[in-house]
């Protein structure tokens, strides 16, 4: 046991230097508002926030080789390999002077998850899950207005159908552990961060973030 956790010291040692980090990963259906909290959690708390997905569209926008992959992955509403994402979430950790991240969006399956853990060695202090009806999330998408390739109904139910069998999953194996932090994200914008003040007031105040 204490042999294992050595090990996955060493490794993230290797991968991240010597930067410590704590991480918290922000999960929920798409269109639950998870961009939108991060913004205010960021405002409040001193957190970087890191979208997943945003780091995926700045790399279609970059010319990267792997842009048109990622861009078709996108469309369908299917998730990228997570090297891919990975690297780019590692990357931008190294770069930021910041040790403390909100990490939105990722991981989306189990292999993102266990590859996360396994390439970084991190683990996230808690994970916030936020709860939200499906015909609410559609009718928050649909009204988006950021020109998304995938914001349109035929893409959304795909986008749906992956969230349910395979990121749902990800917060099971979390709630297992006993990480979970649920937050009904149904509510107006401002009550639902009210929730989420609740969570990282006490979490600043432990003096572990
Ligand atoms: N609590 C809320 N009530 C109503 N609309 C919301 C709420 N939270 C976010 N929105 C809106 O819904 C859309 C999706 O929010 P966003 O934060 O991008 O969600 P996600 O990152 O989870 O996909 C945006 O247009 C946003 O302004
Ligand atoms: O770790 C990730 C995060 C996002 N995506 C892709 O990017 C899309 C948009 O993700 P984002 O988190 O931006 O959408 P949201 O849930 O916020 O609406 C997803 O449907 C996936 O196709 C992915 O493959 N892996
Ligand atoms: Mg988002």
């Amino acid at each position: 046991m204490g042999s294992a956790t050595e090990a996955t010291k060493d490794i993230s040692e290797n991968l991240l230097g010597d930067k410590k980090v704590t991480v918290v990963f922000v999960l929920g259906g798409p269109g639950s508002g998870k961009g939108t909290q991060c913004a205010n959690i960021v405002e409040h708390y001193g957190f970087t926030h890191l979208s997943a997905g945003d780091l995926l569209r700045a790399e279609i926008k970059s010319g990267s080789e792997n842009g048109t992959m990622i861009q078709n992955m996108i469309k369908e509403g299917k998730i990228v390999p997570s090297e891919v994402t990975i690297k780019l979430l590692q990357t931008a950790i190294l770069e930021n002077g910041n040790d403390k991240f909100l990490i939105d969006g990722f991981p989306r399956n189990e292999e993102n998850r266990a590859a996360f853990e396994r390439v970084t060695g991190i683990v996230p202090e808690f994970v916030l899950f936020f709860d939200c009806s499906e015909e609410e999330m559609e009718r928050r998408l649909l009204g988006r207005n950021q020109g998304r390739v995938d914001d349109n109904i035929e893409t959304i139910k795909k986008r749906f159908k992956v969230f349910v069998e395979s990121s749902l999953p990800v917060v099971e194996h979390y709630e297992s552990l006993g990480k979970v932090k649920r937050i009904d994200a149904a509510k107006p914008i401002p009550e639902v961060f009210e929730d989420i003040k609740v969570i990282f007031s006490s979490l600043a105040s432990k003096g572990t973030a």
